[in-house]
């Protein structure tokens, strides 16, 4: 099944607190297709993060994406919302670059993802996948090690940004290998890996589920955080949107 979703976007900032830009999603004739576009990025925001512009990606004959619009002012955060096999993660991996669109053009942090040199996917992307890609032999340490190295982090910087995201996320002993982790545990090592490199541009597939209420209010509060400074853009895919829309997300 794919259901096809409409984008209604209420985004109208002016520059103060992050907006809550929400797509909600409708079950149609089988296919995904957004259809209006956010209102132009708001000046002294620095543009778009994100632009997709009649976006086609099918698997076989399923059509999962169809002529799809959709744009992410920068500093903001952004919902998708819909039911489950709508085409989703289809977009965000699009979007990441892990997948590639059958048509239409997507636009992240200014290129095309992928595009050579782009750093996205790269340093400029936190992605955070809902299928999670963690080695089961690395300790939580070294998963942090690891992609610190990968974004060309220095060993001071990748440390400091550890002991916060250990401490944040609530992790256990860094020591710890990833295999003897709860699910709730290995998914905040997951989401520790994509806040790591502190990135333009965070993608975030079901970033608190397994996560106690807790801890979700703090990530939402850290996610708020983060986009105030215009700087830091956030996509994201959560079932508690309505906890969300309570911390001000
Ligand atoms: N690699 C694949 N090959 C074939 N079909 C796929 C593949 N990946 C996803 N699909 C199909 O594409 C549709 C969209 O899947 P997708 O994972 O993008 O949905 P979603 O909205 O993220 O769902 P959920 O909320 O359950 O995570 C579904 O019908 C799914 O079965």
């Amino acid at each position: 099944m794919a259901t096809e979703a409409a984008a209604a976007d209420d985004a109208a900032t002016t520059g103060g607190p992050p907006e809550y830009t929400e797509m909600e999603e409708q079950l149609a004739e089988g296919r995904m297709k957004a259809d209006e576009e956010a209102p132009p990025p708001s000046p002294g925001l620095g543009g778009s993060a994100i632009r997709c512009r009649e976006v086609c990606r099918s698997y076989g004959e399923l059509k999962v994406l169809n002529n799809l619009n959709l744009t992410v002012p920068q500093g903001q955060i952004y919902g998708l919302l819909g039911p489950s096999g709508c085409g989703k993660t289809t977009l965000l991996k699009c979007i990441v670059g892990t997948l590639k669109i059958s048509r239409g053009h997507i636009s992240v942090l200014g290129k095309p993802p992928a595009f050579p040199g782009h750093q996205v996917p790269g340093r400029m992307v936190g992605y955070m996948p809902q299928d999670l890609a963690l080695y089961n032999e690395f300790t939580i340490s070294d998963t942090l090690t690891f992609f610190g190295r990968i974004h060309g982090l220095s060993s001071k910087d990748t440390q400091a940004r550890m002991d916060f995201l250990v401490d944040f996320l609530d992790l256990p002993q860094k020591s710890k290998l990833v295999r003897n982790l709860s699910g709730g545990q290995k998914r905040r090592v997951s989401l520790g890996a994509a806040l790591l490199q502190n990135p333009q541009l965070l993608i975030l597939d079901e970033p608190t589920v397994g996560v106690d209420p807790v801890l979700r209010a703090k990530i939402w509060q850290h996610l708020v955080e983060i986009v105030k400074t215009g700087k830091v853009s956030v996509v994201i895919t959560t079932h508690y949107i309505e906890e969300a829309r309570q911390a001000n997300v």
